[in-house]
């Protein structure tokens, strides 16, 4: 039947129809550009014709009528206008023309993934939620990670909060976790969110800057809003730069209830801790990720999870209860504030695994719908005003972008639980929905009947009393702005504190109102004098006067719990070491520096002057993943450079190799140097200079030692400034 198929666009004068070829799947990656293309498969005009067969589908319009050419519009006459008459041309674009849905308002910029979650304890004692419900049950999850402030097309490694939104579909419907990679939130009242949003998103009469908080808009905002005082102090630190996704905690911020079976209700905070550890990059280096690779985040994820390397994060709770609440100096119902580990210790509850990425980007990642409401029976909301308010919100949003009442039903939305109301039609309306009554109260029977209240088995409210007139009013307990704050910024490390200092200067010194810039270090002045010293001095400003604050700044204890640092793990798994070999370099050595890193759980990307890859001292050839060029060591978290023996196999002479080893240095980052690497050392004027973290890797021992180094921090101590 095939071979009756003739190619289209063949003009009947060329004589007989030619045959069409059966292909294989191209495995190989070989190109089939006309260039190589059999004669049989080309055009009139020379254009590549790839029929169907063989494992090809035909391809047929959205109705499902084959198409006998893809390449060229119905037109009259060989170079005649285009017909009206080609439907198939006309439906094509059409769709095309459709293809854009409008982008999220925030987090636009996201990635995510499919996984599950296993309860470890069961928390039938505070909540009914089935997914707590015993030790080992297995609940379907999907992830999204995101920016907040930048467009869809915007780079991953922007100074920004990250997402962190987790749909569990639970055997009682779906619960969206919407949390973010930070605990407290920058306003207290939603009704502020819109006013938010619009100062950090690009200033409207410029339409820039994209992706970042440096400029006057959000300054003059948070500068007016000191309750956003505690939130900048977390985005001016490493939090707002994370490695990876794999390396973030996530938080679902405000305060919610569990309700048990019996009706009694605790208060509960929910954490993701990430089983890699914490750990972030560096400014300058987030700065030059963004030029090499946009995609930084995205691309970390998708290679581990498709490699098998899932990544996993633990869930803990901190419950409490109303009597206990009442103690805290803060008020629970405040995003601003977070409860320190060290008053509620977190009960690790169950480990979530992101075990699948998605088969496609659009209909999974984009159409995702979260929405704080969604919440199974067992779970239930806080008075927070801000969590109130999202309730309200997410709804909206989701119409908006998907364009259907009906989004809950694209199969990443979905219920894994059985669903059935009696909500009916509405655009793109997917479900045959069986029965003859759509109204209850009805008195059929069977299928015609349809579904009828769960009564107490279903989600019921926790009957919370209210009280008080109806005023709008913002509560006395929310007054304090700055002890969170303080308590932050104490229980950072030195190296941290250094960040943060120099995270405000950064964003700071790119507002062009220098208002702006007093009443900000007026503000922090409220957090701690030195903070707003350093501030004002790298500003190169004088120190203006305090403002005073709403509440009396209280001195709480540390929490070392809220370090990155301090909490680091030692470990260089899940990370990725960029080793540069140069032409004759010691190929006994790059296979015991590749096994040793992959034994310690790392990855090696192997990088070469050039992408064809560097012939070793054996005479065989390395490939390489990219050529030096394209692989600056911003990419990695740690490198090794291992040169040919005469003169480094010429790795001085080329610039990007030079920048390789200098920006490795000056991130901190451990080095490992194996062969003649002199000249080149020689050439970045790094002689003389190596440290503690600069080891070599020639031999079995030296190899061990730098792999085991590869497992501790940075070389904080190395004097240089990034
Ligand atoms: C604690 C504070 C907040 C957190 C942790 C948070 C978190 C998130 C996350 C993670 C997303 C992205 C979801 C995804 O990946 O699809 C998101 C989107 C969004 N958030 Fe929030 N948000 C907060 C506050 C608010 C507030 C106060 C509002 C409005 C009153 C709001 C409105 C929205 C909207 C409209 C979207 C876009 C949703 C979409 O189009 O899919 N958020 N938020």
């Amino acid at each position: 039947m095939l071979a009756e198929r003739s190619l289209p666009g063949t003009h009947p004068r060329e004589g007989a129809p030619r045959m069409a070829t059966k292909k294989k799947a191209t495995t190989t990656g070989k190109a089939r550009g006309t260039a190589s293309a059999a004669p049989e498969e080309l055009g009139n005009g020379g254009e590549l014709h790839q029929l169907a067969g063989g494992d090809s589908p035909v391809m047929t319009t959205a109705h499902g009528a084959p198409v006998q050419d893809d390449n060229n519009s119905l037109r009259a006459g060989d170079r005649g206008p285009t017909l009206m008459a080609d439907h198939a041309f006309r439906e094509k674009i059409f769709h095309f023309d459709h293809e854009r849905i409008p982008e999220r308002v925030v987090h636009a910029r996201g990635y995510g993934a499919h996984g599950v979650f296993e309860c470890t304890e069961s928390l039938a004692d505070v909540t009914r939620a089935s997914v707590f419900a015993e030790a080992g049950k297995q609940t379907e999850t999907f992830v999204r990670f995101s920016t907040v402030a930048g467009n869809l097309g915007s780079f991953d490694l922007a100074r920004d909060v990250r997402g962190f939104a987790t749909k569990f579909y639970t055997d009682e419907g779906n619960w969206d976790l919407v949390g973010n990679n930070i605990p407290v939130f920058f306003i207290q009242d939603a009704v502020k969110f819109p006013d938010l949003v619009h100062s950090v998103k690009e200033e409207p009469d410029r339409g820039f800057p994209q992706a970042g908080s440096a400029h006057d808009t959000f300054w003059d905002f948070v500068s007016l809003m000191p309750e956003a005082t505690h939130m900048t102090l977390w985005t001016m630190s490493d939090r707002a730069i994370p490695r990876s996704f794999r390396m973030m905690e996530g938080f679902g911020v405000h305060t919610f209830r569990f309700v048990n079976d019996a009706g009694e209700s605790s208060f509960v905070k929910f954490h993701w801790k990430p089983v890699l550890g914490m750990q972030s990059v560096v400014w300058n280096e987030a700065v030059k990720i963004n030029g090499a690779d946009p995609d930084f985040h995205r691309r970390d994820l998708f290679d581990a999870i498709t490699a098998g390397d899932f990544p996993q994060w633990e869930l803990g709770v901190q419950v409490f209860d109303d009597a206990f609440a009442d103690e805290f100096d803060f008020d629970v119902l405040d995003a601003t504030k977070l409860i320190p580990e060290e008053l509620v210790p977190i009960r690790t509850v169950g480990t979530m695994t992101l075990n699948r990425v998605v088969d496609n980007v659009f209909a999974e990642i984009e159409q995702v719908a979260f929405m704080t409401q969604n919440v199974p029976p067992g779970i239930d909301f806080s008075n927070d005003p801000l969590l109130q308010g999202r309730n309200f919100s997410y709804l909206d949003t989701q119409l908006k972008r998907l364009g259907s009442t009906n989004f809950s039903q694209l199969p990443v939305n979905a219920p894994r639980c059985p669903v059935a109301h009696f909500q009916r039609d509405g655009h793109m309306q997917t479900s045959t929905q069986p029965g003859r009554a759509a109204y209850e109260p009805n008195s059929f029977t069977g299928d015609d009947r349809g579904p009828r209240e769960a009564g107490s088995d279903g989600h019921v409210p926790f009957p919370a009393p209210v009280e008080g007139e109806t005023r709008r009013i913002r509560a006395e307990s929310f007054r304090d702005h700055y002890s969170q704050g303080r308590q932050f910024w104490l229980s950072q490390t030195p190296v941290e504190q250094d960040h943060i200092v120099a995270a405000y200067v950064f964003e700071l010194g790119k507002c062009e109102v220098p208002a702006i810039r007093e009443r900000m270090v007026a503000n922090l002045r409220n957090v701690d004098e030195s903070l707003a010293g350093r501030v004002a001095d790298g500003l190169g400003m004088p120190l203006p006067a305090a403002s005073t604050p709403a509440a009396p700044v209280v001195e709480t204890e540390v929490s070392p719990a809220l370090s990155i640092l301090a909490n680091a793990k030692e470990t260089f798994e899940g990370r990725k070491l960029g080793l540069l070999v140069g032409d004759g370099a010691n190929a006994a050595a790059v296979k015991r520096l590749t096994k040793a890193v992959e034994k310690a759980g790392g990855v090696v990307e192997v990088i070469a002057a050039k992408v064809g890859g560097a012939t070793l001292s054996d005479g065989a050839t390395l490939e390489a993943k990219q050529a030096v060029a394209g692989a600056p060591s911003v990419l990695y978290d740690a490198v090794a450079i291992l040169a040919g023996p005469d003169g480094g196999s010429g790795l001085a002479d080329e610039p990007a190799a030079r920048d390789f080893l200098t920006d490795a240095f000056t991130h901190y980052k451990v080095i490992g140097l194996g062969g003649e690497t002199d000249a080149l050392v020689a050439a970045t004027g790094l002689d003389g200079k190596l440290d503690d973290a600069c080891l070599p890797v020639g031999t079995a021992a030296e190899t061990t030692a730098y792999v085991d180094r590869l497992a501790g921090p940075r070389h904080w101590d190395r004097s240089v400034t990034a």
